[in-house]
């Protein structure tokens, strides 16, 4: 039965500003948050297509801290046995990102620069474009991308949001994102405004907030079972 998940979601500036309190307030380091969001991702990706299902999973990483998100979950994904593909056209030069690379050229999963190819190989998407700072029109190389997760048969599975959804008006009317509606979506810390039009599985991952951090924000947190990093809510964000 599904029953209200009161004040559940995070505008795009209060998404900014819990990140800054989890960093000040909360102590942690962005690459402490980074390795939890890539690990949630890494879990509902394997709840939702576990090994049995194909192996094959490819990882679309953005500029930012969303697809630093992406490289976090292949790392994980090809320790639990899959074999990611990693397509990552706008590298960071900061240090973190780079890191993340090496962790995972160490592991010899491969990059790709031709996106469709690596798409007709694989057997699951993640789509780690863009998260909450993302706004206006989608610039290159991504509008080929963003076109061909929305006409694949493939599952895909959203980090934080659909890549080039608004975060408070959620599908854009035109471009390349019209009618883009992943298969999943792992909302991190709170799901944001957009849930209300998304329509497929849902997953939340934030299982490090502290009462004091979730209470400044009015999140009514969920129940994680055992150890997981996720839970599975509606898609609008409603506890299941
Ligand atoms: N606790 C948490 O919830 C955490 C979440 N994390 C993840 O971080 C993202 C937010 O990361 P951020 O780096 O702020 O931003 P994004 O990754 O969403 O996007 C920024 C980059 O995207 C480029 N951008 C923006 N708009 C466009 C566009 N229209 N076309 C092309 N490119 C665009 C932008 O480029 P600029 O040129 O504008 O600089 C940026 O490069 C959050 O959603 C979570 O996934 C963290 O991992 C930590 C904790
Ligand atoms: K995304």
């Amino acid at each position: 039965m599904l029953c209200a998940y009161s004040h559940q979601t995070l505008s795009a500036k209060n998404a900014i500003a819990l990140d800054k309190d989890l960093m000040s307030i909360g102590a942690f380091s962005i690459d402490q948050l980074m390795e939890l969001a890539g690990l949630s991702v890494s879990q509902a990706v394997y709840r939702l297509h576990p090994l049995g299902k194909g192996k094959r999973i490819l990882i679309a990483c953005g500029p930012g801290n969303n697809g630093g998100d992406g490289l976090v979950a292949a790392r994980h994904l090809s320790h639990y046995g899959y074999q990611p593909i990693i397509y990552y056209p706008k590298q960071s030069k900061n240090e973190l990102y780079q890191r993340l690379v090496t962790q995972l050229k160490n592991l010899d999963v491969p990059f790709t620069e031709d996106f469709q190819s690596a798409l007709r190989e694989s057997h699951h998407v993640v789509d780690a474009i863009f998260g909450f700072s993302f706004s206006g029109d989608v610039r290159e190389p991504f509008p080929s991308v963003i076109e061909a997760l929305k006409t694949t048969s493939l599952p895909v599975t959203s980090v934080d949001a659909p890549s080039s959804w608004d975060i408070e008006e959620g599908p854009p009317k035109s471009g390349p994102g019209k009618d883009f509606h992943p298969t999943a979506l792992v909302s991190l810390t709170a799901p944001k405004p957009l849930v209300k039009w998304f329509k497929g599985r849902h997953f939340l991952g934030g299982r490090f907030l502290s009462p004091e951090i979730a209470g400044k924000y009015n999140l009514d947190l969920p129940e994680y079972s055992g150890i997981d990093q996720i839970v599975e809510l509606g898609p609008s964000g409603q506890k299941l």
